[in-house]
């Protein structure tokens, strides 16, 4: 996979300022973030988040899933340590796209699992992949990661792509009615290593409106 650097400038966010690096994939055209804080470029494994985008969750706070409250989460656990790198890879849906995502969200609605919506409209359950962070690793001179997820799959593919990861921590936040079942099939269809008691809630602020 074969990605180029664009431009890179200072992201000011409420927890620290970013440096933030845009990438353009050379095949498919997709422009894909990082953001570091601090000197990435040491030998000590680099905090991390390989994140996939969620338009609904991330931008639009949406409750049907966790994506937003772990951006968030990640963001803050980075700032708090000085050093690290999100890397947001637009592979919405877990690679099928904003508007199947929501055609599998109308099946969700009327029962279907995350899993089953997906497989349902013809798609894989997880079609995203994980190589197009190996030329940005590269080109950050991010030699090994301490890396924030709950999910097998994300930590195989990626070090099956050569990136070395010294650590799994796991990130458990934002847990709430909407998302409960969604939560549970991640962690039964999807091997999610995690258990809904793990959860820190999301905010009174964000639970107050009625399942
Ligand atoms: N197709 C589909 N995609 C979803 C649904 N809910 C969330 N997503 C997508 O799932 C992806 C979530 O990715 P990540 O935040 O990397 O999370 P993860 O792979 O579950 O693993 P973690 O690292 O443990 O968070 C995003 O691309 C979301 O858009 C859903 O119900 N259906
Ligand atoms: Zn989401």
């Amino acid at each position: 996979m074969s990605i180029r650097f664009i431009a890179a400038s200072q992201l000011p966010t409420p927890w620290a300022t970013f440096m933030l690096h845009g990438f353009e994939e050379a095949e498919t055209g997709k422009e894909h973030v990082v953001l570091t804080l601090g000197d990435v470029t040491t030998p000590e494994p680099v905090l991390a988040r390989v994140h996939s985008e969620c338009l609904t969750g991330d931008a639009l706070f949406s409750m049907r899933c966790d994506c937003g409250y772990q951006l968030q989460e990640a963001l803050k656990r980075i700032a708090d340590e000085g050093r690290g790198a999100l890397l947001y890879l637009r592979q919405e849906g877990r690679g099928i796209g904003l508007l199947n995502k929501i055609r599998a969200y109308a099946l969700q609605d009327e029962g279907a699992d995350t899993v089953e919506a997906n497989e349902h409209l013809g798609f894989g359950a997880d079609q995203r992949r994980y190589d197009i962070c190996v030329p940005m690793l590269e080109h950050l001179g991010i030699q090994s990661l301490r890396l924030m997820t709950n999910n097998p799959r994300k930590v195989e593919a990626l070090s099956r792509d050569g990136v070395h990861i010294r650590e799994r921590l796991a990130i458990t936040t934002g847990r709430n009615p909407f998302n409960e079942h969604y939560l549970t099939t991640k962690v039964g269809k999807l091997g999610h290593m995690m258990a809904l008691d793990d959860f820190t809630p999301a905010s009174d602020v964000d639970i107050e409106r009625d399942a």
